[in-house]
Order: C-alpha cells, then sequence, then structure tokens
C-alpha cells in the first residue's frame, strides 16, 4: 500500500480577533491525523483559559532561558510578549506523520517557511475589515481596552504580509471559511507525498 500520511506543517497567522481559534475548533472534527501546536507565551492567561492547552504560560526569564537553550523552532514578540514554538513536540508529530497545525504570527511564518519550506503550506485569515476585526475583539471579552488597541494598532502592519502565504480566508460567514480550511487542509496532506508518488510513477519509466 501506498503510505498516504506524511509530516506536514499548516500555519495559520492573521490578525488578532480575525477568528483563528474559532476557525480552527470548528473544523479538528473534520481533519484526520492532526497535532496542534502548543506555543509556549510570557502573555498572562485569560479566564478560562489552561496551561498546557491553550499554551504554556511562562515567565520572562524562564522563556529566555529556553531561547539560550536553543528549545525552539521560532519565537517573536508579539503585542509586547513573547510566542514561541517548541521544536521537540513538532519533531515528534512529524516522524509520526501528523499534519502539524501552528497558529502563529507573521514573523513566525516567515522563519518556519525558511527553516522548513518543502513541507509548509499557510493560510493567512483576515477579516472583511478593520471595522468587523474591532467588533469581534470588543465582543470576545477577553481583553482590556488597552490590550485591544493594541491589537489594533498592530493589525494593518500584519496584513501588510497577506501576500506571503499560499492562501487567504476572509472569514466572513464562518462555516463557509470553515470549509475552505478543511478542503486547504486536505490539500496540504495529498500535498506531502508527492514526492513519494512521483518517483513511483518515474519508475514506470525505468
Ligand atoms: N511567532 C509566534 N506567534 C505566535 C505563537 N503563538 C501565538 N502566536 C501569535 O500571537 C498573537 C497573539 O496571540 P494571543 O495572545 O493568543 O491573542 P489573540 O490573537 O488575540 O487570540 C497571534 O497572532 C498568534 O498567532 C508562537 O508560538 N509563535
Ligand atoms: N465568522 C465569524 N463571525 C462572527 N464572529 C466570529 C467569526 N469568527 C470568529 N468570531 C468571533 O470573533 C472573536 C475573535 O475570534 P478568535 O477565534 O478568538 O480570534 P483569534 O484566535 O484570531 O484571535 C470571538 O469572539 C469569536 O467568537
Amino acid at each position: 500500500m501506498i503510505k498516504e500520511k506524511k509530516g506536514a506543517i499548516l500555519i495559520l497567522s492573521g490578525p488578532s480577533g480575525c477568528g483563528k481559534s474559532t476557525l480552527l475548533k470548528e473544523v479538528y472534527k473534520d481533519i484526520d491525523d492532526y497535532y496542534f501546536s502548543i506555543s509556549t507565551t510570557t502573555r498572562a492567561p485569560r479566564v478560562g483559559e489552561v496551561n498546557g492547552i491553550d499554551y504554556f504560560f511562562v515567565t520572562k526569564e524562564e522563556f529566555e532561558k529556553d531561547i539560550q537553550n536553543d528549545d525552539f523552532l521560532e519565537y517573536a514578540k508579539v503585542h509586547d510578549n513573547y510566542y514561541g514554538t517548541s521544536l521537540k513536540p513538532i519533531n515528534k508529530a512529524l516522524a509520526e506523520g501528523k499534519l502539524v497545525i501552528f497558529d502563529i504570527d507573521v514573523q513566525g511564518h516567515e522563519i518556519v517557511r525558511n527553516k522548513l519550506d518543502s513541507i509548509v503550506t499557510s493560510v493567512f485569515i483576515t477579516t472583511p475589515s478593520l471595522e468587523v476585526l474591532e467588533t469581534r475583539l470588543n465582543s470576545r471579552n477577553t481583553d482590556s481596552l488597552e490590550i485591544i488597541e493594541k491589537r489594533i494598532k498592530n493589525a494593518k502592519g500584519e496584513v501588510e504580509y497577506f501576500q506571503d502565504y499560499d492562501y487567504l480566508i476572509i472569514n466572513d460567514d464562518l462555516q463557509t471559511a470553515a470549509k475552505q480550511l478543511v478542503c486547504i487542509a486536505n490539500i496540504t496532506r495529498i500535498k506531502s507525498t508527492l514526492f513519494e508518488k512521483k518517483n513511483i510513477v518515474s519508475s514506470w519509466l525505468n
């Protein structure tokens, strides 16, 4: 039998409040054999967030020690806090042939793209307008006005990078956006075995 599962990476980026977490929750049931990369961050947990599920919440000193130890595949400062992806669990999931899903910012995308280009597929997610983004951040009710303002201020700078991504989803109607994300995840999977399949078919010609 041809092996249909090979480790691959799917990166989601987009301004805070565009709906990345909501979309992911919506599509997990439709994605086979995935591993969601849990990031490490120095930002404070929100009400309801659980250490080790939403993020690994650490102090700035702990994060900087991990940087010194070369523990991160990538890390960046986003909205004044550190966020990073630990390398070990990613390597394990890739070796197990999983689809590894990242929710990381545009800086992290650039780093992972440069390091692992051949197995990366990326999708930029945004809202139809900045006004919609602002409404979503306010209605999420998880952050102070000051924190929301910072996220809105940074949104345009993040959207500037949308051309660097393989796909673009405008998360207007949630179900439409979710269907598109499932399609992209499936294509990422199929693409990951293309090299091996080409070798099999090429051997016909030997
Ligand atoms: N570079 C990088 N960015 C991350 C990582 N984890 C989360 N982010 C990004 O950090 C930003 C802020 O995330 P968060 O504090 O959860 O706020 P939210 O986007 O408003 O829900 C988002 O753009 C995430 O995509 C990571 O490990 N590395
Ligand atoms: N398509 C959508 N239509 C309306 N509201 C949405 C949609 N997608 C997400 N939201 C809402 O927008 C807010 C921000 O979504 P969230 O998933 O936390 O964004 P992100 O993870 O990108 O920061 C949440 O309150 C969420 O319920």
